[in-house]
């Protein structure tokens, strides 16, 4: 797992290996081995997810995810602002969706179309919320303000175990 934001957000990788300094330009992690492939319900999930925006969205195309970026975040962890710019250019070109999957604690998401000026606007994500940006919407910049520590639901500790925090699963087409 990579460490980041002062340990306060953890990632590893399915699929393709993507570091935030390299982006996915080394295929091989730090144990030298490449990442396991996305696990099919991960990659179901989000095919599902799609089919069920593109009911209220003309523009979103399909996409059939290659990757899978898994962060967790702590309590008050964050993530900086952003655009997810590292895919294929056709990928990108073609505005394949990134389906982003929550589960654990409440996040803010933060976004805006352009870099400066405009106000943040922001989405609550609890668990279990699955957030789609793709077409138009592929190239906002983003980020995730806040990790809340008191929306953690007790069914999910019995059930996980899972620690205190909030988990994502970012799906990708490169
Ligand atoms: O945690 C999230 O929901 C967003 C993650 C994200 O923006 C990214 O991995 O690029
Ligand atoms: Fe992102």
């Amino acid at each position: 797992m990579y460490k980041s934001d002062e340990d306060r957000r953890r990632q590893m990788c399915f699929g393709r290996n993507w570091e935030p300094e390299t982006g996915y330009r080394n295929c091989y992690r730090s144990n030298g081995f490449k990442p396991p492939p996305v696990p099919h319900e991960f990659i179901s999930l989000a095919e599902a997810a799609i089919k069920d925006a593109q009911l209220y969205l003309d523009d979103l195309p399909s996409m059939y995810p290659d990757t899978c970026l898994v962060s967790f975040y702590k309590t008050n962890g964050r993530l900086g602002l952003h655009q997810d710019c590292d895919e294929s250019s056709d990928s990108l070109r073609r505005g394949l969706p990134v389906v982003s999957i929550s589960i654990g604690t409440t996040a803010i998401f933060v976004y805006r179309r352009t870099e400066h000026k405009r106000k943040l606007k922001d989405v609550w994500l609890d668990s279990g919320d699955v957030l789609i940006f793709g077409g138009k919407s592929r190239h906002i910049y983003h980020g995730v303000e806040h990790v809340g520590c008191n929306t953690f639901s007790d069914d999910l500790y019995l059930e996980s175990k899972m620690r205190l925090g909030r988990l994502s699963l970012t799906l990708r087409q490169f």
